[in-house]
């Protein structure tokens, strides 16, 4: 059985006090950082470059890291982002015209393979790629900002997915992004959610220990 993890959007973190606020969610409890990266090409905002991940790598955080990258072509920042200490790097397949060499490129950099699936995005083609992939990112929001509203349709998309990974590779690692929060992470555990990326949930509010001993409890209640 696999663990349930709670990943952290630095996104919403106060970027002056950037070091500081990832010390202190992990202290709190949280598994992993999700690290999202913007162009403003793919979505409508810039966001972090792997010189942020390489001083995160520096500062001894050795938690996974997930490298959301919201860019489009997508192959060029790969190589970069696996140098600077990228542990998952998850990608939008329509941010490549070859998703298969994309895929094999990760995998070659040393990371483990994410993809991306935007709240539109169909599902036909996972089981051509269901083989080559560790994680699933399933975007509960449209990507490019955080505090978005967590669309609740969303729910359905991840029950299906959460089928198609216990009947063809049960390895996959099922990741719900964008507007989670105390009222909704029950329902998103019991859809069959592995990882919850918590954005602003986490970081607007005023005490990052109770915040994440609220998730958990609700979480273990499922
Ligand atoms: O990738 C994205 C948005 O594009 C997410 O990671 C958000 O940053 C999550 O933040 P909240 O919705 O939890 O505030």
């Amino acid at each position: 059985m696999k663990k349930f993890l709670i990943s952290a959007s630095i996104l919403s973190a106060n970027f002056f006090y950037l070091g500081d606020e990832i010390h202190h969610i992990l202290s709190a409890g949280c598994n992993m950082i999700h690290f999202d990266v913007m162009d403003y090409h793919y979505v409508p905002n810039l966001s972090l470059g792997p010189m942020v991940l390489e001083s995160i790598r520096k500062n001894d955080i050795t938690v996974p890291i997930d490298v959301h990258l919201m860019v489009s072509p997508v192959d060029p920042l790969i190589i970069p982002f696996a140098k600077a200490g990228a542990t998952y790097i998850t990608i939008h397949p329509e941010t490549t015209n070859h998703l298969h060499k994309t895929l094999y490129l990760i995998k070659q950099s040393g990371c483990y393979v994410g993809i991306a699936l935007n709240p539109s995005t169909t599902l036909d083609f996972l089981k051509f790629i269901i083989k080559d992939i560790d994680l699933i990112l399933v975007m509960s929001v449209n990507p490019g900002f955080g505090g978005q509203i967590f669309l609740p349709g969303i729910l359905n998309k991840i029950k299906l997915i959460s089928c198609l990974i216990k009947k063809y590779n049960n390895k996959i690692l099922l990741t719900v992004d964008g507007g989670i929060n105390l009222n909704n992470i029950s329902k998103i555990v019991r859809a069959g959610a592995d990882i919850a990326v918590i954005g602003s949930a986490l970081f607007k509010s005023k005490n990052y220990v109770e915040t994440i001993k609220n998730f958990t409890q609700r979480i273990l209640g499922v």
